[in-house]
């Protein structure tokens, strides 16, 4: 029977580039709501993974599902239309647009599809949606700034709220606090948490202390393979990942 607490399977995925085996046989899933996070060290395939996942990268061979379907072979475009998002840092933003409208855009696609060409301040829906946005992720004193002049942390936030206008089942999110300050940083593992408690996130990240203060789950990878997963607890106290990846820091 199917498990209704999963919403995404990940089943001996493999992606080879020439010789090399980026992903090898690699399965793992993700349970409904909280943070699962796949950490490794570089090159260990924590990308290759993700994009195959999202659909950047069609597999060689395996299988992945979503709340159930099959969604192995679709495009990314498909795979957000079925639930699935992905957070791309800040290349999702209009940098000389405003941040009500970098999040009304977003939310009108939520509209039915006769309602997509309305002006802006017609899309009553997109309206509302966008101003909760605003409100959730601590951007309303910023609502009429352009989001080209926001902060870095600040155009992160908007651009995780840009994702989320579309209420995707599942968010990916690839390295979110990369090239961030210690206070942004911060901010953000707030944020991530917050996420955590209202939808299903998916989490490469190198910050190993936050992925371990966050994640309900961590599946470690090295060398395009599973090589751990379980609670941070199971995950630090494995001899294994100790001496992969974490080296004498952990001991
Ligand atoms: N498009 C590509 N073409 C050829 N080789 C690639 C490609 N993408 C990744 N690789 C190789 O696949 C292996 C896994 O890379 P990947 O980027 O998935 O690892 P990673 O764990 O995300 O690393 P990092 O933490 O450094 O980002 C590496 O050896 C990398 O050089």
């Amino acid at each position: 029977m199917e498990n209704m607490e999963v919403i995404l399977k990940a089943d001996h995925l493999s992606k080879r580039f020439g010789g090399l085996k980026a992903v090898d046989d690699v399965s793992f899933e993700v349970t409904r709501l909280g943070v699962t996070s796949i950490i490794g060290p570089n090159g260990a395939g924590k990308s290759t993974l993700f994009n195959l996942i999202s659909g950047t990268f069609m597999a060689d061979s395996g299988l992945v599902e979503l709340d159930g379907l099959n969604v192995t072979r679709m495009s990314p475009e498909s795979r957000l239309s079925c639930g699935m998002a992905r957070s791309f840092q800040i290349t999702n933003l209009f940098f000389d647009l405003s941040v009500i409208d970098n999040l009304r855009i977003a939310s009108q696609a939520l509209e039915s599809r006769s309602h997509l060409f309305l002006p802006l301040n017609k899309s009553t829906i997109a309206i509302a949606r966008a101003d909760e946005l605003l409100e959730e992720f601590g951007l309303t004193d910023s609502r009429e700034q352009l989001a080209g002049a926001l902060s870095h942390g600040q155009q992160r936030r908007l651009e995780i709220a840009v994702t989320l206008a579309t209420r995707p089942k599942l968010l990916l999110l690839d390295e979110p606090t990369q090239g961030m300050s210690r206070g942004d940083t911060q901010e953000t593992a707030e944020l991530i948490k917050h996420l955590g408690s209202k939808i299903t996130v998916l989490l490469i990240e190198h910050d190993v202390d936050l992925v371990m203060d966050l994640s309900k789950k961590v599946i470690v990878m090295a060398q395009g393979k599973k090589l751990a997963e379980g609670n941070p607890e199971q995950v630090r106290a494995n001899p294994l990942v100790q001496t992969a990846y974490f080296g004498e820091e952990l001991a």
